[in-house]
C-alpha cells in the first residue's frame, strides 16, 4: 500500500530547511499539504477587549499562504486551505483520504499543544499516527548540553553553555518536487472580511502607512528578499551591533521577525547565511551580535517548554505573587492608543498601531512605561502586544513581558528604564518622535521630551494646544530627574 501523509503546516510557512514537510515528503509515496485556519485565533481577547491575532498578522499570514500554495503549486503540489478547528478538520481529512499519519512541526505553547492534544486524541481510535517534529529554533532540543527542566535561568548562562556545547544544524535542501494526492479541493484563500475583520481595521493594514519602517510583506519569497537585502545587498548587517537600538527606518535592523514568527525564515538558515557572510565579506561584531539576538529568541522558546503557563500569569516565571497591579482601564487605554502626553512613549505606540511594528528599544520603554511608571497589569500589555504586533510569536512576547515585569528570569533586581534618559540618548533631536507626531513639529529639540516641563504659554508658542491637539501628560515623572535613577 502507497503510503499517504497529511502534512500540517502550522508555523513553518516555507520549503527551505523545513525538516517536517521534507521527512513527510521522504516517508510517503503522497502527500497533502494542509493549512487550517483557525476561527479561535479571530476571537476577542477576554479581559481588555482586543482581538487574538490582530489585522497586520492577518493580512501577513494571508499573504504567507498564498506564497506558500505558489511555491507548492511550481513543484506540482498545492497547499489546502480550511477555516475550522485544526484538529476536527485534520482528523476529519485524514479519514477521509485513509492517510497513515499527520507530521507537523511541534509547538510549546498552551493553545499549540491542546490542540496537539485534541488531534492525537481523534487519531488514536482511527490508528492514524501524529508526529510532530521540532524546528523552529536555532539549536536543537535535543542538541542541548542540558535537560530542558535543568535550562539555566539566566540567559548568559544559557547562551555560554548552547555556544560551547552544541552546535547549529545544517539546514535541510528545499524539496524540487512534491508528489501529491489528487482529488482534494484545494479551497480558496479567504479574505480579511470573511475572517471578521472590520472595514476599519482592514483600511489600517490596506492604507500601508508611508511611515513604517519597512512595507512588510508575508511569505517566504519575501523574508528570503529582505534576508538577501540586508546581508548581501546593503551590507547593513556588518554594521548592526551599532544600529541595533535605531527607531527609524529599514535598516536599523534586521526586521526578520515577522517572518521568523510564521516561519516563513527558518532561523538555521539565516544562521547558516549570517556564517557565509563572515567568510565572504566581513565577520565582526555585528555580525556575531544577530546570532545572538536569535540565541535570545531560542532562550523564551525553552523558557516556554520549561515553564509552561507560568509565562502567560500576572506571578511569571517567578511565580511572584507580592507585586500589586492597578487594573485601570482608562489609564491602560491612553497608553495603549498612544494618548499619554509623554512624546516617546505615544510615539511608539502609535508607530505601533499604525504598522504592527514597533523597534525593540520602542517596546522596551514602553513596557517599561505601562508596567514601572503606570504600575498597570503587565499581562494587559502583553496582551495588546499580542493583538497588535505582525512579528507577534507567543514565546518571545510573554517571555520579554515577564522581564520588562520584574517577573521573569532578569539577574538585575527590579530594572527600570527612566524613559527621559532612554529617549534623550536614543532619540536625541527628536526625530523619531516628530515622525509620529507631527503636532510636535516645531518644539525645539532640547525640549521635545520634557513637554510636561513647559508652561502653557510656551507650548502655545510651538504650536502645541495640551487637550486639544496634544493630550496633557498623565503622569508628573518625577523619578526621571532624579539622579539616583537617572542611568
Ligand atoms: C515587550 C516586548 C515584546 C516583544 N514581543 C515580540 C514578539 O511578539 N515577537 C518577536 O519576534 N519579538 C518580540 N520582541 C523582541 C524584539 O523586540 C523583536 O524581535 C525585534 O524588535 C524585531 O525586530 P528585528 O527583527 O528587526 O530584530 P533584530 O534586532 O534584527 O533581531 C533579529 C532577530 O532576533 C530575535 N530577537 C531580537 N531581540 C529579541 C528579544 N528581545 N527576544 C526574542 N527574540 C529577539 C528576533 O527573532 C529578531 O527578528 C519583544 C520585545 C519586547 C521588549
Ligand atoms: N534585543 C534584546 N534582546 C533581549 N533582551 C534584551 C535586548 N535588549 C535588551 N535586552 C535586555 O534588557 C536589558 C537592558 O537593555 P539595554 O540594551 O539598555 O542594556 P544596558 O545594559 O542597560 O545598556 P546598553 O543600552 O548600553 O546596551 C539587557 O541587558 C537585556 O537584559
Amino acid at each position: 500500500m502507497p503510503k499517504k501523509i497529511v502534512y500540517w503546516f502550522r508555523n513553518d510557512l516555507r520549503l527551505h530547511d523545513n525538516e517536517g514537510f521534507s521527512r513527510a515528503l521522504t516517508d510517503a509515496e503522497t502527500v497533502l499539504p494542509v493549512f487550517v485556519i483557525d476561527t479561535d485565533w479571530f476571537t476577542e481577547l477576554g479581559s481588555i477587549g482586543f482581538r487574538k491575532m490582530g489585522v497586520f498578522q492577518a493580512n501577513f499570514l494571508l499573504e504567507s499562504l498564498a506564497d506558500l500554495r505558489q511555491s507548492l503549486r511550481s513543484r506540482g503540489g498545492d497547499l489546502l486551505i480550511r477555516v475550522g478547528n485544526p484538529a476536527l478538520t485534520l482528523a476529519r481529512l485524514a479519514q477521509e483520504i485513509g492517510a497513515d499519519a499527520i507530521y507537523a512541526s511541534k509547538e510549546v505553547t498552551q493553545e499549540e499543544t491542546d490542540l496537539e492534544s485534541e488531534l492525537s486524541k481523534r487519531l488514536k481510535p482511527l490508528n492514524i499516527d501524529l508526529d510532530l517534529i521540532w524546528q523552529s529554533t536555532l539549536y536543537h532540543v535535543r542538541d542541548l548540553p542540558f535537560a530542558v527542566s535543568k535550562l539555566p535561568n539566566v540567559f548568559t548562562q544559557f547562551r555560554k553553555e548552547v555556544e560551547k556545547y552544541a552546535s547549529v544544524r545544517e539546514i535541510t535542501p528545499t524539496p524540487k518536487q512534491v508528489s501529491m494526492l489528487s482529488g482534494q479541493e484545494a479551497g480558496a484563500l479567504p479574505t480579511l472580511t470573511d475572517l471578521g475583520y472590520t472595514a476599519e481595521e482592514i483600511s489600517r493594514v490596506e492604507q500601508s502607512d508611508t511611515r513604517a519602517v519597512l512595507p512588510f510583506h508575508g511569505g517566504e519569497t519575501a523574508g528570503i528578499g529582505r534576508l538577501e537585502h540586508y546581508l548581501w545587498g546593503s551590507d547593513q548587517l556588518k554594521t548592526y551591533k551599532e544600529t541595533r537600538n535605531g527607531l527609524l527606518g529599514e535598516g536599523y535592523s534586521s526586521k526578520f521577525s515577522a517572518w521568523l514568527a510564521l516561519g516563513c525564515l527558518s532561523p538555521r538558515f539565516i544562521y547558516h547565511e549570517i556564517r557565509r557572510y563572515e567568510a565572504e565579506r566581513v565577520e565582526n561584531d555585528s555580525t556575531y551580535w544577530l546570532i545572538f539576538e536569535l540565541i535570545w529568541r531560542d532562550f523564551f522558546r525553552f523558557v516556554a517548554l520549561r515553564f509552561g503557563n507560568r509565562i502567560f500569569k500576572i506571578s511569571g516565571i517567578r511565580n511572584d505573587i507580592t507585586k500589586r497591579w492597578r487594573r485601570d482601564h482608562d489609564l491602560f487605554l491612553r497608553w495603549a492608543m498612544g494618548e499619554t502626553g509623554i512624546p516617546f512613549i505615544d510615539a511608539n505606540m502609535r508607530e505601533l498601531n499604525a504598522t504592527g511594528f514597533m523597534s525593540n528599544r520602542g517596546r522596551q520603554n514602553v513596557g517599561s512605561f505601562l508596567v514601572k511608571d503606570l504600575g498597570i497589569d503587565w499581562t494587559w500589555g502583553a496582551a495588546y502586544f499580542e493583538s497588535q504586533l505582525i512579528d507577534y510569536d507567543p514565546c518571545s512576547n510573554w517571555g520579554n513581558w515577564n522581564y520588562v515585569a520584574g517577573v521573569g528570569n532578569d539577574p538585575r533586581e527590579d530594572r527600570y528604564f527612566n524613559i527621559l534618559s532612554q529617549a534623550t540618548r536614543y532619540d536625541e533631536q527628536g526625530a523619531y518622535v516628530k515622525h509620529w507626531l507631527p503636532e510636535l513639529a516645531d518644539v525645539p529639540a532640547n525640549r521635545i521630551h520634557k513637554l510636561y516641563e513647559l508652561s502653557n504659554a510656551e507650548l502655545e508658542r510651538y504650536g502645541v494646544y495640551p487637550g486639544d491637539n496634544y493630550p496633557m501628560p498623565i503622569i508628573r515623572p518625577e523619578r526621571w530627574t532624579d539622579a539616583k535613577f537617572n542611568r
